[in-house]
Order: structure tokens, then sequence, then C-alpha cells
């Protein structure tokens, strides 16, 4: 019997086993069926071939068992990566990206375009029916320019650029197109009163659109084994009481600070399971979704 170019070698575990395996997912199955869960398909998860090609056929799967997947893509080191080809480099504030005109422009065309297209495409190879939207499309995000105060000294407010503030979520676009067995692939763009563009930490957008999609799962992909304590020890579960320390003491930098903000909101505003992942271990998705297996940092509301 020939194989699937697509399918592992999986000729050396016993059927017994196989067996076993399979039927770990039923429970999953039954519990999510027709349920909605918003995967963040970060950018720095999204590096190797092999496992983009093993997102792409887990998010079909998850499709065609009768889960709603809902990607929001990143795209952050692939944005780095043309500015550079311009000669320029970003520059980050508390997690987010200054952009001004220009890089904007850059920001548009790599998510809309290379990012997106790229996720889709692949999708689409998987078997699987993908549609590309930014939160312009549907008039889904409506945004305005970000108040960024400083966390250390909120008499100091930065200057972030055409970052933007989500004022609301419009999600009909979204739920058409799942109730028509499409899977909506969403890069993190909004627009304001004046139709200004507004680029948005695809975390934000993608805790806030758990939240106004009332998913059942947030699942956030990236390139570390989850949240790591001072001594980078994983820490597989999170209270709100500890992540609020986190913040005090500085454990948190970089990208992880939009990351877990938008985790905590997205669980205090009733999404019941938020997980932060490692988006490097190939399958993380199905096996965080479909087995008992526990992966990476789970985050709770209190
Ligand atoms: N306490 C922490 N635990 C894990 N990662 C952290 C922590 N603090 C900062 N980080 C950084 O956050 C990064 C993940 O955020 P980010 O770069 O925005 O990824 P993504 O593109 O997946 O959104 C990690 O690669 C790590 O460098
Ligand atoms: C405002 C802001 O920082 N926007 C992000 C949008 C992409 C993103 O969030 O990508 P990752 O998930 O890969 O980090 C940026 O310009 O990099």
């Amino acid at each position: 019997m020939s194989s699937s170019p697509l399918a592992p070698d999986v000729t050396h575990i016993a059927p017994r086993e196989k067996a076993e395996i399979l039927s770990q997912a039923l429970p999953y199955i039954q519990r999510f069926h027709g349920k909605t869960i918003v995967v963040k398909y970060g950018g720095n998860a999204m590096t190797d071939p092999a496992l983009q090609q093993d997102f792409a056929e887990d998010v079909v799967l998850l499709k065609l068992v009768g889960l709603n997947p809902v990607v929001v893509h990143g795209g952050g080191p692939q944005i780095e990566n043309a500015l550079k080809r311009l000669g320029k480099q970003g520059t980050f504030i508390q997690g987010m990206r200054v952009t001004d005109a220009e890089t904007m422009g850059i920001v548009e065309w790599v998510l809309a375009g290379e990012v997106q297209q790229e996720i889709v495409g692949l999708i689409n190879k998987a078997g699987g029916k993908a549609v590309g939207l930014t939160g312009k499309d549907g008039a889904m995000i409506r945004a305005k320019k970000l108040k960024m105060v400083d966390n250390k000294d909120p008499s100091i407010e930065h200057d972030v650029g055409q970052v933007g503030d989500i004022e609301s979520i419009d999600p009909s676009v979204v739920k058409a197109l799942q109730d028509d067995a499409f899977i909506p692939v969403i890069s993190p763009l909004g627009f304001g009163k004046e139709n200004e563009s507004y680029n948005i930490n695809a975390d934000v957008v993608a805790g806030k659109l758990a939240e106004v999609l009332k998913a059942e799962k947030l699942v956030m992909l990236t390139n570390t084994p989850g949240v790591l304590d001072k001594e980078g020890k994983l820490l597989t579960d999170l209270s709100a009481r500890q992540i609020d320390a986190m913040f005090e003491d500085g454990t948190l930098s970089g990208g992880m600070l939009p990351k877990i903000a938008s985790a905590l909101d997205a669980a205090r505003a009733g999404v019941r399971a938020v997980h932060i992942i490692d988006g490097r271990v190939p399958h993380a998705l199905l096996l965080e979704v479909l087995s008992d297996q526990a992966y990476g940092t789970m985050i709770r509301s209190h």
C-alpha cells in the first residue's frame, strides 16, 4: 500500500497502539464539535516549511472533524526581513512595533500579501478551503491610535505611530465563512474613522476575536515551550495573580507582554481554555486540541 507524501511514516507503531492514539481524540472531538477555536499563529512559529505544513494539516483536520478553527496570523520576523531588505530596522516599545507611515505600508504588504497568502495556500494544499481576510474586510476591526503609557512610569506616553487600539470587532464576516465550511485566515490590521490603516499586534487581535466569537479555546503558537520563569523553567499553569506579579518583576518582556495580557483578557472575558504553546513541536496544535497531552502554559482567569 502506498502512503500519502503528506503522511508521516507510522508503520513501526503497533496496530493496537495506533488505535489507542486515534481513539483518544474522540472525547475531544465530541466536546469541541461545532465550537470555535481561535488559533494565533505567531510569526516566530512559522519559519520552518515542514512545521508550516503540519500546522496547515492540523487546521484542516480540526475543520473536517467538526470544529471551527479561525486562524489569526502574526508576521513580526517576516516584517523585519522586509524592512532589512529596504535598509531599515524595526523598533519596538513594550512589544509593539513603532509604525510610521512608510512602515505601515510595508506591514500591510507583508501581512496581507506574503504571510496571509502563504498560509491560505498551505491550508488549501492540505485539502481545506481557506479565505484570507484583514480586519478591514467586512468592516471587521475598527481601531483608533493606541495611547501607550509607559509600564514603569505612567506619566510617560510613547508615540508608536499607526499602532491600533481595537474599538470594536464585528465578527459577522468570520461567522458567515465558518458556516460555509471555509477557514478564515485573518491578518491583524484595522481601520479608523478616516479609513486610515492600523497595525495591530496579532496576539491582541486573536484574544479579542476569541472573546467576540465566544470561542471555546484560544491557542497561541509561538517559539518558546510556553511562559518561562526567571530561571527559564516552563510554567504549565498561570493564574491572574501570578501574571500580575510577573509583569511587576520583569520576568516578561518583548512580544510576551502583549501575548500574556491578551491571553489573560480573553480568559477573563469567558474564553474557557487559553494556552500558549510551542509551535516548533510538530503537530503542536493537533496535540493540544485533540489529545490528553498537556503542552505549554495554560492561562487562568483568577
Ligand atoms: N517569560 C517569558 N517566557 C517565554 N518567552 C518570553 C518571556 N519573556 C519574553 N519572552 C519572549 O517572547 C517571545 C515570544 O513572543 P513573540 O516574539 O512576539 O512571538 P510570536 O511571533 O510568536 O508572537 C519569545 O521568543 C521570548 O523571546
Ligand atoms: C503593533 C505590532 O507590533 N504589530 C505586529 C503585527 C504582527 C505580529 O503581531 O506578529 P507576531 O505575532 O509574529 O509577533 C508587528 O508589526 O510586528
